[in-house]
């Protein structure tokens, strides 16, 4: 069967429904249409409610489980009631089901922290006891490592609604990801892009990633029109360092895997301590073609010096 899309058998296109993730959405079908030289009407979006989306009333980590805003998007690929599935590769649990596959990722926006304050210039420039509104394990522990003196409280909810908060006053400063800022058209909401120097990203931030049936033969030749190799490198650097770690993205664990000017990759790790306490740090240089074994050996290195108990967290 020919699964060329065309306006009366359109591509469908799954997706979470909050602003960002619909963004992402329209620029992978704005890009397959580009490539394929088809019209939009080509591609239809169809919005899936996820457990993540449903329950806003706990925190994620209560919530338990990985993979809460990918499940329902998951079920209906396999079912066929989708086509692909468009998904912010951060949240992405490191097992994938067996039918499905994600060989296909977009080139990697801003991979920055943005630190985000109606007060404050930066996290050096906020004074002891002033409260960081996060709900990110990791950005909670890498807070506290850096600013011990600093509250956390628990800050839940989109982009908007995390904004919200800030503007009641709910905290003093948040941080959020650049590249969703940058897709929303709101990158001028952040006071200061964080160097990855100072606070290291989580793994995948910032890189969409296209999943489709592992069977689907002709999806996998329209997606690989899209894919952007270097971005695909360097997610599969990190993901393979998160998933010797056995991590997720509520764990903390930071990861970010970058190409120099000579093409040699560079993967920099970091797994701390909840409370922020400590901090395990590593990083690896290789030929990208090793990126998967890069990662798997510098998460093998941070396990071996690890202290007895550091990595409790994880069970
Ligand atoms: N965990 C939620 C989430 N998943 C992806 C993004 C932003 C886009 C990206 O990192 O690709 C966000 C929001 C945030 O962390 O501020």
């Amino acid at each position: 069967m020919d699964r060329t899309p065309t306006p009366l058998n359109p591509l469908r296109i799954g997706t979470r429904g909050s602003a960002l993730a619909l963004a992402q959405a329209h620029e992978t079908r704005d890009r397959l249409a580009e490539a394929h030289g088809l019209p939009p009407e080509a591609f239809e979006i169809v919005i899936i409610r996820t457990t993540g989306d449903r329950i806003t009333d706990r925190s994620l980590r209560e919530l338990g489980g990985k993979g809460l805003f990918t499940r329902e998007i998951e079920q209906a690929l396999s079912n066929a009631e989708i086509d692909i599935a468009v998904h912010s590769m951060k949240d992405m649990p490191v097992l994938q089901p067996e039918d499905l596959v994600i060989d296909c990722i977009l080139p990697r926006e801003d991979v920055r922290d943005a630190f985000v304050s109606h007060r404050y210039a930066s996290l050096a420039d906020m004074p002891d006891g002033a409260v960081i509104g996060s709900s990110s394990l990791r950005r909670q522990s890498q807070v506290a490592h850096r600013r011990p003196g600093l509250r956390l409280v628990e800050f839940r909810g989109n982009v908007q609604t995390r904004l919200a908060k800030l503007e009641q006053g709910v905290a003093d400063a948040t941080f959020l990801a650049m590249a969703g800022l940058a897709r929303l058209g709101m990158s001028a909401v952040a006071t200061q892009a964080v160097p990855p120097s100072e606070m290291l990203p989580a793994v995948a931030q910032g890189a969409i990633g296209v999943e489709r049936r592992a069977s689907d033969d002709q999806i996998a030749a329209l997606l690989s029109a899209i894919n952007d190799p270097a971005s695909a490198t360097r997610v599969t650097a990190e993901r393979a360092f998160l998933r010797r770690l056995d991590g997720s993205c509520q764990t903390p664990i930071a990861g970010l895997a970058e190409i120099a000017a000579d093409g040699t990759l560079h993967l920099r790790g970091e797994i701390l301590r909840p409370d922020g306490s400590a901090v395990l740090r590593g990083e690896r240089r290789g030929p990208g073609s090793d990126a998967a074994r890069m990662g798997d050996d510098l998460a093998a290195e941070l396990l071996a010096t690890a202290p007895a108990g550091f990595m409790d967290f994880l069970s």
